[in-house]
């Protein structure tokens, strides 16, 4: 698998510039740039506590940096965690059109449309009208997805979000994302601690080290990830162990690897 160099982020849908952010005296995020563009998937891979979450809380706006600027186009922007967040006295199709009612749409037309797209997620007809407690992880990750979905966001922020899911429900939900993106032409950034995971999903993969956190290696693949097979998948974490910023960013030593190969 071939690793590519930085595009032209002229196009891009959000852009942080140069964002730093301190915590009292503590520096969390150092001079990161990165961009991502319409219909594209970065993955933000790194040691824990080095920032990906606030680098995600910045994005949506939650949290102002303290040097640098954040520039996003998008009107619509949805996020999911690793834990689904779902309101537990709702159902799953209120659950999903949760962001459509904070739209003011009216009730019916947002039932039917989170039902469709609960559907359209690989829920049976019948668990739109289950409670989260009647559902497995996998079936209210789907639910957390749709919610994001329904908004029809132009930014997806997903943070760790398939983290307690198993490895075949996981590849599914990664796929669903995949397909997402690409579909709808939606801007993606995904944090995970799994490089094969970030590996199958992405455009781009950005390593970061820390804390505090900033790009130690960034990459795109050659091959489009819907092209990406398992073998290509492997010898795309091959390249990025052999590159010495990755190793060092993530611990090469055996023991040390605080991300999953
Ligand atoms: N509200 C806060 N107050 C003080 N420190 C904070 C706060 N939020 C985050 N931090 C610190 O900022 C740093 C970055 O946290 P962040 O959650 O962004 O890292 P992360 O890379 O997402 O970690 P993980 O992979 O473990 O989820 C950590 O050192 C954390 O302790």
């Amino acid at each position: 698998m071939t690793l590519t160099p930085t595009p032209d982020a002229a196009a891009s849908v959000l852009a942080w510039h140069d964002v730093s952010v301190s915590i009292g005296r503590t520096a969390i995020l150092d001079r990161l740039t990165l961009a991502v563009p319409a219909g594209g998937l970065l993955t933000l891979v790194g040691p824990s506590g080095c920032g990906k979450t606030t680098l995600l809380s910045i994005a949506a706006g939650l949290l102002k940096p303290g040097a640098g600027r954040v520039e996003t186009r998008a009107r619509r922007i949805a996020l999911m965690f690793q834990d689904s967040r779902l309101l537990p006295w709702r159902r799953a199709r209120d659950n999903a059109a949760f962001g459509l009612r904070c739209q003011g749409m009216p009730r019916r037309q947002r039932l039917d449309a989170a039902q469709r797209l609960l559907e359209s997620l690989g829920l049976a007809p019948e668990d739109g009208d289950k409670f989260p407690h009647q559902l497995s992880g996998g079936m209210r990750q789907r639910v957390a997805l749709a919610r994001a979905l329904a908004i029809e966001p132009d930014l997806l922020l997903l943070d760790e979000p398939f983290n307690a899911l198993d490895s075949v429900l996981r590849r599914d939900l990664q796929d669903l994302v995949r397909q997402t993106v690409t579909a709808r032409g939606v801007a993606a950034v995904f944090v995970t601690h799994d490089l094969t995971e970030a590996i199958r999903v992405c455009d781009r993969l950005v390593v970061m080290a820390g804390p505090p956190g900033r790009v130690a290696f960034s990459t795109g693949f050659a091959q489009p990830a819907d092209a990406r097979d398992d073998a290509a998948v492997l010898a795309g974490l091959q390249a990025l162990w052999r590159e010495p910023a990755v190793a060092e960013a993530l611990g090469a030593t055996p023991g040390r690897r605080r991300v999953t190969a």
